[in-house]
């Protein structure tokens, strides 16, 4: 349960020549994450979105880190998940399967996929009592601030309406204190129904990385971090855009190529 928020972090903003060099950087930056967790604490957890993250990691399963991650230490959960099979195209699951956990050795039992069987709002109960039990053995820690689950490292996308994980600015979910994971039956972006790590649990993670490339999102950039890197998050309206709602405990990085930075 979360008992308070936590002090916002300023971010750290890194602009990049190109999205090949956005993916040379994430996959040095989470590799380098991955040997300091391992050293100081025998493991590293990794919370993955969905979307072209999935792509961006793609300099990770590649040498050199192919080799020198120790991926039998590493435990994988999601951000948000479609609430689909695991081998439905629409699967977050599966994206990350192909582009990226089919290339490692992360032992199965390792990693949290969502369970496919359920409704939307079982399957969130159900992901909430997974992590709880894991929480409870001592293999996820629990931040002394939040009482939430404390993930080493998540690494998240956003929309270009500023929605991160599925938490969207025109739904409540956005909103929730309590739960660690809720759903939603109505997602703007497709498919409707989904699961998804809340605010208390996201802000609690020990380092956030948010990875934005594309044009698109060049408007949402500047909205969320303004023309200095000091931006309110809100642009012209009064409530921020859930990207400009992240915090981190330890640090919190935006990843941006040329074309998401343009407008800054
Ligand atoms: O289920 C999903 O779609 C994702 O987890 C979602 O939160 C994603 O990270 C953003 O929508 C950005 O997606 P893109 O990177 O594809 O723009």
């Amino acid at each position: 349960m979360a008992t308070s928020t936590p002090a916002k972090s300023k971010p750290k903003v890194l602009k990049f020549d190109s999205e090949e060099d956005v993916a040379v950087d994430v996959a040095k930056y989470t590799a380098d994450l991955s040997e300091k967790y391992i050293k100081e604490k025998g493991s590293f957890s990794v919370v993955l979105s969905g979307g072209t993250l999935i792509d961006t990691l793609r300099k990770l399963v590649e040498p050199p880190y192919l080799e020198s991650v120790d991926w039998s230490k590493w435990l994988i959960f999601w951000v948000d998940e479609r609430v689909v099979p695991l081998d439905h195209e629409d699967s977050n699951y599966l994206l990350a399967w192909r582009g990226f956990l089919s290339k490692v050795s992360i032992p199965s039992s390792n990693i949290y996929a969502i369970n496919d069987k359920k409704s939307p709002e079982d399957a969130a109960i159900d992901y909430e009592e997974r992590v709880k039990h894991l929480v409870e053995n001592k293999i996820i820690p629990v931040s002394d601030t939040t009482g939430c689950p404390k993930f080493d490292l998540m690494l998240l996308g956003m929309g270009p309406d500023g929605h991160v994980a599925s938490l969207f600015p025109t739904r409540h979910q956005r909103h929730e204190k309590q739960k660690w994971v809720t759903f939603i039956t109505d997602s703007p972006k497709p498919p409707p129904p989904r699961i998804t790590f809340t605010f208390p649990v996201i802000n609690s993670a020990s380092e956030i990385a948010m990875v934005i490339t594309g044009a698109e999102l060049a408007d949402t950039v500047k909205i969320v971090l303004g023309d200095d890197e000091h931006g309110s998050g809100s642009g012209s309206g009064s409530t921020p855009l859930p990207a400009a709602e992240v915090s981190a405990e330890k640090e919190l990085v935006w990843f941006l190529d040329k074309d998401a930075a343009s407008k800054m």
